[in-house]
């Protein structure tokens, strides 16, 4: 430091960058004490260095009283003995009426208590750093208050200098942000570049039944192994390390909760600086299991029947196309039956719709119950079915299968209003060829189910599969 009586100051070189302003501030008011120290200097010189003081003092204040902060410094009573402009922005007094003052006689005694203890602690000598909230015209307005300790030469603490930055528009968006994340249906955290947890919504700490507090801090690795049995939290780390290294990820996993089955899509998304580095990622990982049912659904509705239960058209198609691959690897022959209600369209109209869905519904159980688990029965449109039967052993096999059907047919239907007897008509079409070609042996099946209509109904007839021209009516 400056040797007074030679009078060759070091300048204090007052800095707005400066981070550590207490101590700036501290090497200040040290120069600022021992310039007042007159008998150490002579006459003029004192005028001189007086001057000079003078002026580094105007200096300080122009940068002190333009500095968006609060700062304030303590003697060891805790009494004001330095206040710049900016507390003008809390408070009515001007700093020149707080000086000499005492905190709690400013801030009432509820403030007071809820910083006291960061300044008991600066008086001990450390430096505190903390946030609060606290109400300036009815409005809350939030602040980091830094407290540090200015020591002397022994390491004694001599005063104590205060920074209040006022975060106030930071928080509010930070809190409405909150407010966002903690009510989606979604987990959503921040991991640092250690894939340490920065940040997590309520979301994520209530799907791990943990508070915020023991989670933020956390190094994810740590939080998977306390699931060794979820292949969902297993799986997890290659993701993130692929989105460590820059790529945004999507995946999926299936986990149980209270044994139930819970689809789970995570989004991955790097987060860079400015010099292209991962700075962190940020995890989102939403419960799609709503999603997923309603798409099962969906593609069961389009691949069954709704009111026999039974794969419907489209997915007879996908059957045949497999077993008239099958066929061809296995050189077997394959047969196709084509059935329908005989006169559906009069117990419609004689017992009404109602009663010819159930009719519908228990011939599919009748035609269910007379084939293989292996044969696939499906209904086309109204009173249309097809069974597939793969690898039947022969034209004769067909007719046995058929003979079963219409046999299977003949007790009566127990309908709500009492008892109905009905018929099929049975068309099968026969393919010994290795090149089937699934349309043309549905045509054939339906040619020979036209055989068994005009045969007198209640009826099997079948034809062989054969090429189109050899297709007649
Ligand atoms: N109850 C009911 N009827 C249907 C359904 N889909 C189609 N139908 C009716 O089924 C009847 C089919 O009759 P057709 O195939 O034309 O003739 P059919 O009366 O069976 O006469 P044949 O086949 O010549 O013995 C029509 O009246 C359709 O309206 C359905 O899902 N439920």
């Amino acid at each position: 430091m400056a040797t007074v009586g030679r009078a060759d100051y070091n300048r204090c070189h007052f800095s707005a960058q400066e981070d550590r302003m207490g101590n700036w501030l501290g090497r200040w008011r040290r120069a600022l004490a021992k310039a007042l120290a007159p008998d150490m200097v002579e006459g003029s010189e004192l005028a001189a260095v007086q001057e000079q003081l003078a002026q580094s003092e105007r200096r300080f204040h122009a940068v002190t009283d333009n500095l968006p902060v609060i700062i304030t410094q303590f003697d060891l009573d805790g009494r004001f003995t330095f206040i710049n402009k900016y507390i003008g922005t809390v408070l009515p007094q001007r700093p020149e009426e707080l000086l000499g003052a005492k905190l709690r006689e400013i801030t009432g005694d509820a403030l007071y208590e809820s910083v006291s203890v960061h300044i008991d602690r600066a008086f001990q000598g450390h430096k505190v750093e903390f946030d609060i909230c606290f109400p300036v015209g009815g409005v809350d307005r939030y602040f980091t208050g830094i407290y540090s300790p200015e020591l002397d030469d022994t390491g004694a603490v001599v005063s104590v200098f205060a920074l209040w930055h006022d975060i106030t528009e930071r928080k509010q968006s930070e809190l409405r942000l909150r407010a966002i994340t903690d009510n989606l249906p979604a987990v959503i955290c921040y991991l640092d570049a250690e894939l340490k947890i920065e940040f997590a919504n309520a979301t994520f700490t209530s799907w791990l039944g943990k508070s915020a507090s023991t989670v933020v801090g956390c190094r994810l690795a740590d939080l998977v192994n306390e699931f060794p049995d979820s292949p969902a939290a297993q799986g997890l780390m290659p993701f993130m390390l692929r989105a460590l290294h820059g790529e945004r990820v999507e995946f999926e996993f299936t986990t149980f909760v209270d044994n139930h089955e819970r689809w789970l899509h995570y989004t991955v998304v790097p987060q860079f600086g400015q010099d292209g580095a991962v700075l962190g990622i940020l995890a989102l990982c939403a419960d799609v299991s709503e999603l997923k049912r309603v798409q099962r659904q969906l593609s069961e509705l389009a691949r069954f029947d709704e009111l026999t239960g039974l794969p419907n058209r489209y997915q007879f198609n996908e059957k045949m196309a497999e077993a008239v691959q099958r066929l061809a690897r296995a050189s077997q022959p394959m047969g196709l039956l084509f059935l329908d209600v005989d006169h559906f369209k009069q117990i419609n109209d004689t017992h009404g719709h109602a009663a010819g869905d159930e009719v519908l519904r228990e011939f599919a159980r009748r035609l269910l119950a007379s084939v293989r688990a292996t044969d696939t029965v499906a209904r086309l449109a109204g009173d249309e079915f097809v069974i597939v039967l793969e690898a039947v052993a022969d034209r004769a096999a067909m007719q046995r299968v058929a003979d079963k059907i219409l046999a299977a047919m003949l007790s009566p239907m127990l309908l709500p209003h009492g008892e109905l007897r009905i018929s099929s008509s049975i068309g099968g079409a026969f393919a010994e060829s290795s090149k089937v070609e699934p349309r043309l042996l549905l045509d054939c099946a339906d040619l020979a189910l036209y055989d068994a209509k005009r045969a007198g109904r209640g009826t099997y007839r079948l034809r062989d599969y054969a090429a189109p021209q050899e297709i007649t009516a």
